[in-house]
């Protein structure tokens, strides 16, 4: 360690100017770091949290495990190795105790403080329901919540089952002979779900699908949203540090700023909803929800909140899904007996393909499905990172740490899911450990499966989970009725080795789909 050393100072001061100035700035910047280093190992208030010292003493591993788009697989060894709570950053702590999901973002008492969503993080989601202040976000959320009632979700029947009947279609038109005889073909099933779950939530949040399923291509708009997912990890990786330097980077460097693009996609968006708008139809989708209802003090929402929560919608809606499914599809062509078990509960739950649809797949209880889409989002979680939360006013006591205010409270699903304490044989995919019911789940330790959140909790928790579930459930088991799955290539069977920031970045996913003779 540097010791401000008054003889060395002395000695520096007698140089020549132009040692002098740059060597009194690396002693002053080591005197800096130093007592910063000191001060965060022994005498910061999270001292005592478990953790390795040098995540504990800068933020810099943190980070570089952020950027690197590695940062969940890091976080899950360190929980491994030092427990359920673990001290990830001088100021941060990360849990893997399932507890801590109601502590810190369970619902609160009116009047109790809130953990509230942590700015680096949210700042550019501010006047829409993810990033939203406490006050903002209830108003948002009593009138989002009408677009997504029962009867809302029974009205965009038909809007969503257009899309899954398209994909179908697409899907058939790749796996027929030039004489009209099925046969098998290899289709990036990633993609595919990609553009089916983007048309839909294009029509319910713009009132107009982006045409992927059409043209069989990414619209650019969803392509920028797509290639936008690291650019936004460097984005908040410079709000860590440097909260101003965006506007900078921005007048510097337009081009490379995400902000720009974030602008661009704006100004698409206010277009979108103003040609909605012009229809003046009452179709049941979100922006009729957004422009009609209103919240508990009479407002509705400005133009700009209605266009922030519309963009928000598209991506909150659309990625998470078409990952959960392709998760499920891995892990399906990879696990040819849960396949099996699988094919066997969708062929014998209908008795045509027509019949499969929203209202059917939620009364023809298919167990087994919901436990593959669970189990598949226990191992490859469609929102995998930390969503971080900052301490309330005040601090509070989480999961037996006293946690002084504003310090940064990571909730990883991927840590959750693969930790030992957690789950029997995290690493395997089971289906059956969420049989409880059927008795196949006994032979799991099932006390923490609480730690399975993967649409979070609280009054802040996931709004689409009913749409998302009933999407995710009506296109396998479309899938399942038509075709057996299995894995094309080697590439797709590294899958699940990719890099994630608030989302993955997702490698193409080659299955051979093969009629099923009927
Ligand atoms: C498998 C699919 C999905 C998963 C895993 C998922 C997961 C999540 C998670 C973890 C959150 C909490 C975010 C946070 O704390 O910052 C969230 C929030 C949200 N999700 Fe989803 N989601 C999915 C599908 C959907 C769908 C289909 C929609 C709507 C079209 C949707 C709309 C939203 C909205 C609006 C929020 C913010 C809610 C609030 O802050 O009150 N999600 N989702």
């Amino acid at each position: 360690m540097a010791v401000l050393n008054t003889d060395l100072l002395l000695a520096i001061l007698q140089l020549p100017h132009c040692l002098k100035w740059p060597l009194v700035a690396i002693t002053f910047g080591n005197l800096l770091a130093t007592s910063y280093i000191t001060h965060n190992l022994l005498f910061h208030p999270l001292r005592t949290v478990p953790g390795p010292k040098l995540w504990a003493a800068t933020q810099i591993p943190y980070t570089l495990g952020w950027l690197s788009g590695r940062l969940p697989f890091a976080i899950h060894q360190l929980h491994e190795q030092y427990g359920d709570v673990v001290r990830v950053a001088p100021n941060r702590l990360s849990f893997t105790h399932p507890d801590a999901y109601h502590s810190v973002r369970g619902h609160r008492k009116s009047g109790q403080g809130e953990h509230g969503k942590e700015p680096a993080f949210y700042g550019i989601s501010i006047k829409n329901i993810l990033g939203a202040s406490r006050a903002d976000h209830a108003r948002y959320r009593r009138i989002l919540s009408h677009g997504f009632s029962a009867k809302s979700m029974q009205d965009q029947q038909p809007l969503i089952m257009r899309y899954v009947e398209l994909l179908m279609r697409r899907l058939r038109e790749k796996t027929r002979g030039e004489g009209g005889e099925p046969r098998e073909a290899v289709v990036d099933l990633a993609a595919w779900f990609n553009f089916a779950t983007f048309d839909v939530i294009g029509d319910l949040a713009f009132g107009e699908p982006f045409g992927c399923l059409e043209e069989s291509r990414y619209h650019p708009w969803v392509g920028a949203i797509l290639h936008g997912v690291e650019q936004f990890g460097m984005m908040v990786a410079v709000q860590w540090y440097f909260p101003g330097l965006l506007g900078f980077i921005k007048r510097l460097a337009p081009g490379r700023y995400i902000g720009v693009q974030i602008d661009v996609q704006a100004e698409y968006a206010r277009k979108r909803i103003t040609e909605r708008l012009a229809l003046d139809t009452d179709r049941a989708d979100f922006v009729q929800a957004m422009t009609t209802a209103k919240s508990e003090d009479g407002t509705i929402l400005t133009m700009e909140e209605v266009t922030s929560n519309a963009r928000m919608l598209v991506l909150a809606g659309s990625e998470t899904t078409a990952t959960a499914l392709s998760g499920a599809a891995f892990f399906l062509a990879t696990h040819p007996e849960v396949q099996k078990r699988l094919a066997e509960e969708v062929r014998s739950s209908f008795t045509t393909e027509e019949e499969i649809d929203l209202l059917s797949v939620n009364q023809a209880n298919l167990r087994y499905m919901l436990a593959v889409l669970d189990e598949s989002m226990r191992l490859f979680p469609p929102v995998p990172n930390a969503l971080p939360r900052a301490c309330q006013p005040g601090g509070d006591v989480i999961c037996g740490y006293q946690v002084p205010e504003g310090t940064g409270l990571d909730i990883l699903p991927w840590a959750m899911s693969y930790s030992t304490r957690n789950f029997t044989k995290p690493n395997e995919f089971l289906p059956d450990r969420w049989l409880e019911e059927d008795g196949l789940g006994q032979q799991f330790d099932q006390r923490r499966h609480g730690a399975f959140q993967p649409f979070s909790v609280g009054a802040r928790n996931c709004i689409g989970k009913n749409l998302a579930y009933v999407e995710m459930r009506v296109i396998l088991a479309r899938l399942i009725w038509n075709y057996d799955l299995v894995l094309n290539d080697r590439m797709s069977e590294r899958f699940l080795d990719c890099k994630c920031f608030n989302l993955w970045i997702k490698k193409p996913l080659n299955v051979r789909l093969i009629p099923v003779r009927k």
